[in-house]
């Protein structure tokens, strides 16, 4: 069944032209350009994959501060699902800016774009069955939640790494914090750019007591989000 605003056969809005947007990437990013194109169905979709995979494809969206522990997890997720049997594939943000992002950088409509077409690719992923596990800062909220709006609501499950500041500035690992400090990186978030917390995402991790559970225990977290929500089996 393809997506609402995908619908085959609808009408084809004339969009005027946009010939003087061009060398604008961003302006470009939020129209689109292309008329006359129609939606293309196969026989096989969706629901046959899933099948054939014994699972429902969805997007587990990690969302946090540089060094809150989004890369761990994703890691540990999906070597978790894949020892049960469960296909994933995990596009991280760093990642992601070696190849399909390597034209963007991070101000603010840079990122933007970078979590829209990250989403865009997300989407493709849990089309084709698989428990895509996207991580990525995406520090706004609005971006977060056009990415929500892209799939049918229940199939993005938005984790929150709720880890504080001063912990992930401790870990450090790749001294960019102690660069940011430093003045050498201008617009680090957390330092000197904002991070927007989401408001109700699906699973919170956090620390108890003051310790951070072990990547396992983070892992099981979504693990049993995603068994109790049925996308473990067909
Ligand atoms: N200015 C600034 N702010 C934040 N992060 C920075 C910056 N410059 C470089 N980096 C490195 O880029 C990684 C974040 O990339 P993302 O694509 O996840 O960022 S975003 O979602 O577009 O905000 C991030 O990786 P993680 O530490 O894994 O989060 C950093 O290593
Ligand atoms: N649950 C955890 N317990 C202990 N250390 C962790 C945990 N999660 C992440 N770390 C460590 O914290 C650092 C940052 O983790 P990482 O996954 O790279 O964060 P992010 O992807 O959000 O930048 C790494 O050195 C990692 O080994």
């Amino acid at each position: 069944m393809p997506y609402p605003h995908h619908s085959p056969n609808s009408p084809q809005i004339q969009i005027p032209n946009l010939s003087f947007f061009s060398g604008n990437l961003f302006a470009m990013a939020t129209l689109s350009n292309s008329t006359n194109i129609f939606w293309q169905d196969c026989q096989i979709g969706r629901a046959e994959r899933q099948k054939l995979l014994n699972q429902k494809g969805c997007v587990v969206w990690i969302t946090g501060l540089s060094g809150s522990g989004k890369s761990t997890l994703a890691c540990s997720l999906s070597r978790e699902l894949y020892s049960r049997g469960k296909l994933s594939y995990v596009l991280d943000g760093d990642n992601l800016r070696h190849g399909l992002n390597k034209d963007l950088g991070f101000k603010a409509e840079e990122r933007t774009e970078n979590i829209r077409r990250t989403g865009e690719v997300a989407k493709l992923f849990a089309d084709a069955g698989l428990i895509c596990v996207a991580s990525l800062i995406s520090p706004y909220r609005r971006d977060r939640d056009t990415c929500r709006s892209m799939l049918p609501d229940a199939n993005f499950i938005e984790v929150f790494m709720n880890m504080p500041l001063e912990l992930c500035e401790a870990r450090d690992p790749k001294g960019l914090y102690k660069l940011a400090r430093a003045g050498k990186i201008k617009g680090f978030t957390g330092i000197d750019d904002p991070y927007e917390p989401p408001l109700n995402c699906e699973i919170e991790i956090k620390q108890d007591g003051g310790v951070c559970p072990t990547p396992t225990v983070m892992a099981g977290q979504v693990v049993t989000y995603l068994e109790k929500e049925g996308f473990l089996e067909h």
